[in-house]
């Protein structure tokens, strides 16, 4: 590792404080080195508050060793006036003589800007030091700005012959099948806490009744997604309840439930509807989505190619019939055994390919 790397490593390391608190705008951090020693630390530590490079700076006692410093930050410093002033000019104000990134920003408001008002300046730049490390951390936030859409992680738990579960018609029917674990479950609960968005079809809220909340592990609940269509979830469902904000896809402009928390969108739905939402979604400030089945909307987004990464349960239960799991192609990146069950990771190189 050479001296740059290790610094920008640190960088990353304070960057990913601020996971859970700065969605949807990236995790950054940044440090001042002085003669090889860490002078200043700093990170972005809330949506709308400072950013890395201002909190390494105002960090820094004697401001005057500024002058001979490197600011090591792991995304590009920002030109523009968002909810805090641009810190290029903090930087250029600061007669900080050199500056190393991690990686450019994807946002085409500060895209290259950054890099080119410091060099305007007089600064000396260096750039794509752990670049590959600093995109993965920020993935969510690059295909928000690239693509103009959430981050989309699939997810679903299938019996080992291949099925999500039996076959119901009402919840009044049968209880779902239990494919899950205890271990696997709590995951699942620890990845809603990293997304803004959950989202599920229609017939697994009529079948299952879910609430859709973290409720074993600790962390916000995200806002619940569903498709309504044509008005049937009863007004009663869990998923209205007032633990958290609801958006509902639908066709009718006067959505039967009327609650403070329950946002209806009405869609065109003899167009595509993945698309749509997703569009919406990202209208609403949403950067990242969980889609949490059914079969039929899982299979509507991995035919889109609309992902970007999976989590697939595989239980050594078997169900002998039911509803078949979706089938879904992508890169491994990880796959770890959970008591009675394997839980497979995934990345779509696709929708990928620029991290
Ligand atoms: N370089 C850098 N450091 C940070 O700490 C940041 N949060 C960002 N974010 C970039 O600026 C945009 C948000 O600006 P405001 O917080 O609204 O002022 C965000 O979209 C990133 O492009 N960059």
């Amino acid at each position: 590792m050479t001296i740059d790397e290790k610094y920008i490593y640190r960088c990353l390391q304070l960057a990913r404080k601020g996971e859970a608190f700065v969605r949807p705008n990236p995790m950054v951090g940044a440090i001042i080195v002085h003669n090889d020693r860490i002078i200043g630390e700093g990170y972005h530590r809330k949506f709308g508050e400072p950013h890395a490079e201002v909190n390494a700076i105002n960090a820094v006692k004697d401001q005057l060793l500024l002058q001979e410093a490197t600011l090591y930050v792991s995304l590009e410093p920002c030109t523009h006036y968002g909810k805090t002033p641009p810190c290029t000019e903090l930087i250029i104000s600061k007669k900080i003589p050199r500056v190393v990134i991690a990686t450019m920003d994807p946002n085409p408001m500060i895209s290259g800007k950054g890099i080119q008002r410091m060099q305007n300046a007089g600064i000396e730049i260096k750039e794509g030091i752990l670049e590959k490390e600093a995109k993965e951390l920020n993935r969510a936030f690059f295909v928000n700005q690239l693509c103009q859409r959430p981050y989309i992680i699939l997810k679903w738990a299938q019996s080992n012959d291949g099925f999500i579960d039996i076959m119901r018609s009402s919840l009044a029917e049968k209880t779902p099948a239990k494919i899950s674990n205890e271990i696997t479950e709590t995951i699942v609960h620890k990845i809603r806490t990293q997304v803004q968005g959950i989202m599920v079809g229609t017939h697994t809220v009529i079948k299952d009744n879910p609430r859709l909340t973290v409720r074993k592990w600790f962390g916000e609940n995200p806002i619940r997604i569903v498709i309504d269509r044509k008005c049937i979830i009863p007004s009663d469902a869990n998923i209205f309840n007032n633990e958290a904000k609801t958006l509902v896809f639908t066709e009718y402009p006067d959505y039967h439930v009327k609650k403070e928390n329950v946002k209806p969108i009405v869609i065109d739905f003899s167009k595509n509807t993945t698309e749509q939402i997703m569009k919406h979604v990202y209208e609403e400030n949403i950067g990242s989505v969980l889609i949490e089945g059914g079969s039929r909307m899982l299979t509507s987004f991995i035919s889109d190619n609309l992902w970007d990464e999976a989590y697939i349960e595989i239980s050594s239960k078997e169900l002998k019939n039911g509803i078949k799991a979706p089938r879904i192609d992508g890169d491994k990146i990880q796959i770890k055994q959970y008591l009675d069950s394997f839980q497979i990771h995934l990345k779509n190189k696709i929708s990928r390919n620029f991290l």
